[in-house]
């Protein structure tokens, strides 16, 4: 979807660079006014919707940043970009709700500018819980955040906090105070941190003036963050957005070490760190027998020799995709080349292993792949028997993968 981001300011040649700007973003459709006037019949055009407003405050028929008060009256997040920077003004204009005030002091403003109403745009699609049992503080947080675009979910104490947490995978991030009922803000983050599931949500504790002991307390327990009450919006924004980043740049660092970039399943390496737990646990924990699949394109050098190497990799990329629909919530990845291993705990789905191999093999075999319209089919090798290890595992179903082939491709082998 198209964002219309308008944009307010009598000088041409800023005017030119932030629509040159802008428009690098497919999803930005930059609106550019020169006065006042325009703005407001632009703002007033019914069923026209502003994503962002960057302005001016210096306008030819607007000399005194009424374009800001504008702005906002249509409830359109504003930036202010100006070239005076005066420290009474900036905060005049912060309590009216601006988003941020920048100073056209160098080209890097122009990039700042930017960077927010990119960050606006990402934080459309971000849910933020906040667990505050004083309500008109929970509010004050809510409309901080709402300006920045994110989805707010609230929560009067920790008990519901965790509950709503537990319910929607979708919250990335917490705002908690500490004095809530039921449970607190610190035990909160404890029991958060304790669960594997909640290692990526960003957490930012809220701690009482005074209180100096608790924002360490939050920081031990977990927290990334933490914010003295009462503390002013902007240093909020910053520490909020600032974090989220980190996070953001944690997962993506994470993507790249973990993932095969053509097919976006897992990598051999993280089959290696993760797979060995699976045999553990079965060992320890009786959940019952692990199993796992080597499966391997049939004769793919002649997709190659034939289409050329990029039909291949598009080849790779959609079967990736197939396996990744066929066999949701496993450990799955690209063991290399056009091999992929499969590793599933007993009770997987309630199915029988091998029926679900053998509707994926029929599925692969009956379709056509790429533009090039493709028919390949695989030859799968299966370890079903209890074994102590995950290289154990992949020896066994390494051989009964050479017996299919072997026996001339097209097929399951399994130990049992
Ligand atoms: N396009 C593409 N090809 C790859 C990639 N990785 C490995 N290959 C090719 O996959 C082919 C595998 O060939 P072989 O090991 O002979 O296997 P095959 O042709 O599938 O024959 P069988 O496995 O015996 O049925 C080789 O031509 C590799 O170059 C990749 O990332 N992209």
């Amino acid at each position: 979807m198209e964002h219309k981001i308008l944009v307010v300011e009598d000088s041409p040649v800023v005017l030119k660079v932030l629509r040159h700007l802008l428009i690098q973003n497919p999803a930005f459709l930059p609106v550019l006014c020169a006065c006042y006037e325009e703005a407001k019949d632009r703002l007033e055009e019914p069923g026209e919707e502003y994503f962002a407003a960057i302005v001016d405050l210096n306008l030819p028929d607007a000399e005194n940043g009424e374009v800001v008060d504008l702005v906002l009256s249509h409830k359109v997040p504003c930036i202010v970009l100006t070239s005076n920077f005066d420290d009474d003004l900036r905060l005049s204009l912060l309590n009216k709700g601006v988003l941020d005030y920048i100073t056209k002091d160098s080209r890097y403003s122009f990039n700042h500018v930017i960077k927010v109403v990119e960050r606006l745009r990402k934080n459309q699609n971000l849910k933020v819980l906040v667990a505050e049992d004083s309500s008109t503080s929970r509010l004050f947080i809510k409309i901080l955040l709402e300006q920045c675009r994110f989805r707010v979910v609230e929560a009067e104490n920790g008990q519901e906090a965790l509950a709503k947490l537990e319910a929607d995978p979708e919250i990335r991030m917490l705002i908690t105070d500490h004095n809530m009922p039921l449970v607190n803000g610190y035990e909160l983050v404890r029991m958060l941190r304790y669960n594997a599931r909640f290692q990526d949500l960003v957490i930012i504790g809220l701690s009482a003036e005074g209180d100096n002991s608790l924002s360490a307390k939050f920081i031990k327990a977990g927290a990334n963050d933490f914010l003295k009450k009462p503390f002013y919006h902007e240093e909020f924004h910053c520490r909020v957005i600032h974090n989220l980043e980190a996070q953001e740049m944690l997962e993506t660092i994470r993507d790249l070490a973990n993932l095969d970039p053509l097919t976006k399943l897992h990598n051999r390496r993280y089959l290696f760190d993760e797979g060995e737990s699976y045999y553990s646990r079965a060992a320890t924990a009786d959940t019952g027998v692990v199993s796992l699949a080597m499966i391997d394109l049939d004769y793919f050098k002649a997709v190659n020799d034939t289409y050329g190497h990029m039909v291949g990799d598009d080849l790779l990329a959609v079967i990736g995709q197939e396996i990744k629909t066929a066999f949701p919530d496993v450990l799955a990845c690209r063991f290399g080349g056009e091999e992929f291993c499969i590793v599933v705990n007993s009770d997987y789905q309630g199915e029988d292993f091998l029926v679900m191999l053998n509707g994926f093999a029929d599925q692969v075999r009956s379709k056509e792949y790429t533009a090039a319209k493709i028919k390949i089919t695989c030859s799968v090798g299966v370890c079903r028997q209890a074994v102590d290890s995950l290289d154990e595992a992949i020896r066994i179903a390494d051989n009964n993968l050479y017996e299919a082939k072997r026996l001339g491709r097209d097929r399951i082998v399994s130990d049992k």
